[in-house]
């Protein structure tokens, strides 16, 4: 066992309070004998949101993993591709998120013949987000957008301390991202989500961290963070916008890399620590 699982499972734990601060110290991350993230060192503390950005490939569905890995119990996981059961209603999949909480009987019940309790627990969720007319239609008849409201739904009747999302609002327009960002912040006060927009990522988040490469380059408060600095989280995506009759550097001068935005944070860090009597 390693520090970090020391530090999660060794902690208090009353089923309401925080958990204990996650800590990655060092670690090498992959698959089978696929190394896909070397020598991490993260910390995530309770009350923390944090986006995790990245290009695809890059990474950020294996880091997820071992945060629920060790987080446990404590985590809500809302997968990237939803992990729903096309035939079943939308009352069937979200109540799906809590069956380890009740015996195989009551589970059995509610999955046939709902209780009322269960059935308004899940409605008055899928009421707020936006899926009242839907509860008892097939999740294979839906839109995207709408599994991908489902997907939450299940993740939020899960009632953990906090919320794993892998790319939670890629499939919805920015407005019911916000919102739906809003509904998960109102329940969780410590979230890691895998996103792609950059400026969620700085409206809506406390902490960014970036991986490229095989590793963890930007660890940063998002309010010391501009777009540029996300942008550079993202080298391909400026080689296709650049013209190949003029290649083009992929960041303005005036903006640092991921690396050098972590480190701007920790001088500017340093600089307070000195200035404090
Ligand atoms: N189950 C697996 N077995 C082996 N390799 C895997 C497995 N899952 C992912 N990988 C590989 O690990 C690397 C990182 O994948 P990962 O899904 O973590 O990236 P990601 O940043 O989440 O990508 P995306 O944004 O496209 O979801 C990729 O090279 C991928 O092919």
């Amino acid at each position: 066992m390693d520090d970090g699982q020391r530090q999660v499972t060794g902690g208090r734990d009353n089923g309401h309070g925080d958990f204990p601060t996650l800590i990655l110290d060092g670690v090498d991350l992959g698959h089978a004998d696929h190394r896909v993230l070397h020598d991490v060192h993260l910390r995530l503390a309770p009350g923390e949101r944090v986006a995790l950005l990245g290009e695809s490939g890059v990474g950020k569905s294996t880091l997820l993993a071992e945060l629920r890995r060790r987080l446990g119990r404590h985590a809500a996981w809302c997968p990237q591709y939803h992990g729903l059961v096309p035939q079943l209603s939308v009352y069937h999949n979200v109540y799906m998120g809590r069956l380890e909480r009740h015996s195989a009987l009551v589970n059995l019940w509610n999955l046939v013949r709902p209780l009322r309790q269960a059935w308004e627990d899940v409605a008055s969720l899928c009421a707020e987000l936006g899926l009242e007319g839907a509860i008892r239609r097939p999740v294979g008849r839906l839109s995207g957008g709408q599994r991908q409201r489902v997907a939450i739904a299940r993740a939020l009747y899960q009632r953990r301390q906090v919320f794993l999302g892998d790319e939670p609002v890629a499939s919805v327009d920015p407005h019911q991202a916000m919102a739906l960002l809003d509904r998960i912040d109102a329940q969780h006060a410590t979230t890691v989500m895998a996103l792609h927009q950059r400026e969620l990522a700085l409206s809506h988040f406390d902490r960014v961290w970036g991986l490229a490469d095989g590793r963890v380059v930007l660890d940063a408060p998002s309010q010391d963070l501009s777009l540029d600095d996300l942008d550079a989280l993202y080298p391909s995506a400026s080689r296709t916008a650049s013209s190949p009759a003029a290649p083009s550097p992929a960041r303005d001068d005036n903006s640092d890399s991921p690396a050098e935005a972590s480190a701007r944070h920790a001088s500017h860090q340093a600089g307070e620590e000195q200035a404090r009597p």
